[in-house]
């Protein structure tokens, strides 16, 4: 660690501590509005026709300028540049994390990883679209003669978050296909499925990066052996497509070449909505949606390259999270789509957000020395206003919200749209605002509330307000601003990268349950734990579950 980057820390950690000019709390939210009429007009930023509002954070002039001095420290410039250059950004796996590349258009040269992976990227975005025209057209078909109208995707984690949540976000009602998922190994899911689909007329995608992943890989045999009891063997293949990087294992599941779609070691698993892996979202939404998604993410990945820091819409929702995270001390996050469309958008910020900065040692290394990622969770507005907002309300802890607003519906349902903007704003404005001892007590005497009932109720009725929350607006939920939003997250999680100075593109935490489910399969196959093996709850667990098996 440098010395201007431990200073810049330094910096960010005291202003987190230190009562500001006023003697307000630099936790406090409430005395920059007062002081400052304009500071929705200082605090939001737009790029294309996306609006970032930060205003509602207790982020004042002092606490932007260490903040932005400790991007400049941990050279967030170079890194992005790094990033959209092919630099080795993922040093522990030694890889590059080219996902920008996917959305440069041929010929660009900006973020585009290079001529070689652009011939790899467009060869293979080629033969997707010729492939969706095939089977849209009729030109391919099933094993009976059927055309195809359902698109089954196999896959776990990123081969599956990123294609559930788009195809969710855009869907189409005039599409030739639908899309279904398959992602947990659990066969209830399988089960729920299998009434949906007819074997003759359903297309499955296998989608792994590494094509090795557990779960996946006794899901795509389980499929194969349901298409194969109708359509046989050869009938089966003919079902059957891989999205991976590994060609070798496709060939050995019998998967032929030219039904395989590749994509390089460079693509991240939870940035690889945009490689094969969107191939079920091209089939279900149609090619130029998904095309659209790219030109989105493309608009966002120039305004990140380019725009300086201090407008910079990743960066700054980047340094909020600093703020939250290492000055506050706050380490939740709750994130809020007001459009049921984007319901499973939490579930692929979980990933892309807690895989990435879910690190402990530095890049050299060393311990962090200080926290990293939050845990961030979340649920469309206004269904979570009546989950778990109580807490974000009146918790101990403050949770940093992020609201997600769209400004025009794709339904002709007016009022329902207002309510709903109009609870989205309302979290907001009441996090901030709260509510102080003397107007619940007005409020409660005006009801004609005793005296005596309104001293009980009283602590219970208080909002502390203070409780910061940024704000995302959109003007319609479309394919190209869906593909700026989730642009926007990742260019986020990139720069905290940096910030922390941590890899955000291994993921070596899951690998230990991989590693020790090996054993414990083997012992359920065989009825007995092995005497030792584990420790002793695992191994009476696993005593107990064997025999609350064997007694059924
Ligand atoms: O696409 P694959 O190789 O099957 O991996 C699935 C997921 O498993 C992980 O490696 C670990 O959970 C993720 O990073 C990845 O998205």
């Amino acid at each position: 660690m440098n010395d201007i980057y431990a200073e810049a820390w330094k910096a960010v950690e005291a202003a987190g501590r230190t009562p500001r000019a006023d003697g307000t709390s630099p936790a406090s939210i409430r005395p920059l509005f007062a002081a400052d009429p304009k500071r929705f007009e200082r605090y939001s930023f737009s790029a294309d026709n996306l609006l970032l509002d930060i205003s509602k954070t207790s982020i004042d002039e002092g606490a932007m300028a260490a903040l932005l001095n400790l991007a400049r420290a941990a050279k967030v410039e170079e890194w992005r540049s790094g990033l959209s250059e092919g630099a080795l950004v993922n040093a522990t796996e030694r890889r590059r994390a080219l996902h920008m590349a996917l959305r440069a258009p041929s010929g660009s040269t900006t973020g585009a990883g290079g001529a070689a992976v652009q011939a790899e990227i467009q060869a293979t975005f080629a033969r997707m679209h010729a492939f969706t025209q095939a089977v849209h057209g009729g030109a391919i078909r099933g094993a009976t003669g059927e055309r195809f109208t359902h698109v089954l995707n196999i896959g776990i984690g990123g081969s599956d978050l990123g294609p559930v949540m788009a195809t969710r976000a855009l869907i189409n009602p005039a599409s030739p296909m639908v899309a279904l998922h398959l992602g947990n190994v659990d066969g209830h899911g399988w089960r729920a499925l299998l009434a949906t689909m007819d074997p003759k007329r359903t297309l499955v995608l296998v989608s792994s990066k590494t094509f090795t992943t557990q779960e996946t890989m006794a899901n795509a045999r389980l499929v194969k052996g349901w298409l194969a009891e109708t359509l046989g063997e050869a009938g089966a293949a003919s079902h059957m497509a891989a999205l991976s990087t590994n060609l070798v294992a496709c060939a050995e599941f019998g998967i032929p070449s030219e039904r395989v779609f590749p994509f390089g070691d460079y693509v991240g698993g939870r940035f690889s909505l945009w490689s094969a892996i969107g191939l079920s979202l091209a089939l279900a939404l149609g090619w130029d949606t998904f095309q659209r998604m790219l030109a989105g993410a493309r608009a966002m990945d120039l305004h990140f390259l380019k725009a300086p820091l201090e407008k910079n819409l990743p960066v700054l929702l980047a340094l909020v999270e600093v703020w939250h995270v290492n000055a506050l001390g706050y380490s939740r996050r709750a994130v809020l789509p007001y459009d049921e469309r984007l319901r499973r958008l939490p579930a692929h910020l979980q990933q892309l957000e807690m895989e990435s900065l879910g690190k402990r040692v530095t890049l050299e290394g060393a311990p962090v020395g200080r926290a990293t990622g939050p845990v961030v969770f979340g649920e469309p507005g206004t269904s979570a206003q009546h989950s778990f907002m109580q807490l974000v309300h009146q918790g101990t802890e403050p949770v940093p919200v992020d609201f997600i607003l769209i400004a025009r519906p794709d339904h002709p349902w007016a009022e329902n749209h207002r309510i709903l903007l109009a609870n989205g704003l309302a979290q907001a404005e009441g996090l901030l605002s709260g509510k102080d001892e003397a107007t619940v007590r007005a409020e409660m005497e005006k009801a004609g509330a005793d005296a005596a009932t309104i001293e009980r109720l009283l602590p219970h009725r208080i909002f502390p307000g203070d409780r910061p929350s940024t704000s995302i607006l959109l003007p319609r939920l479309d394919p190209f601003s869906f593909g700026q939003l989730i642009a926007l997250y990742e260019h986020k999680v990139a720069t905290l990268g940096a910030l922390w100075g941590i890899n955000p593109f291994d993921q070596w935490g899951v690998e230990l349950g991989k590693q020790l489910a090996g054993p414990l399969l083997k012992e359920l196959e065989l009825g007995e734990p092995a005497t030792g093996a584990h420790d002793s709850s695992t191994e009476g667990l696993l005593r107990e579950l064997l025999r609350l098996r064997d007694e059924g």
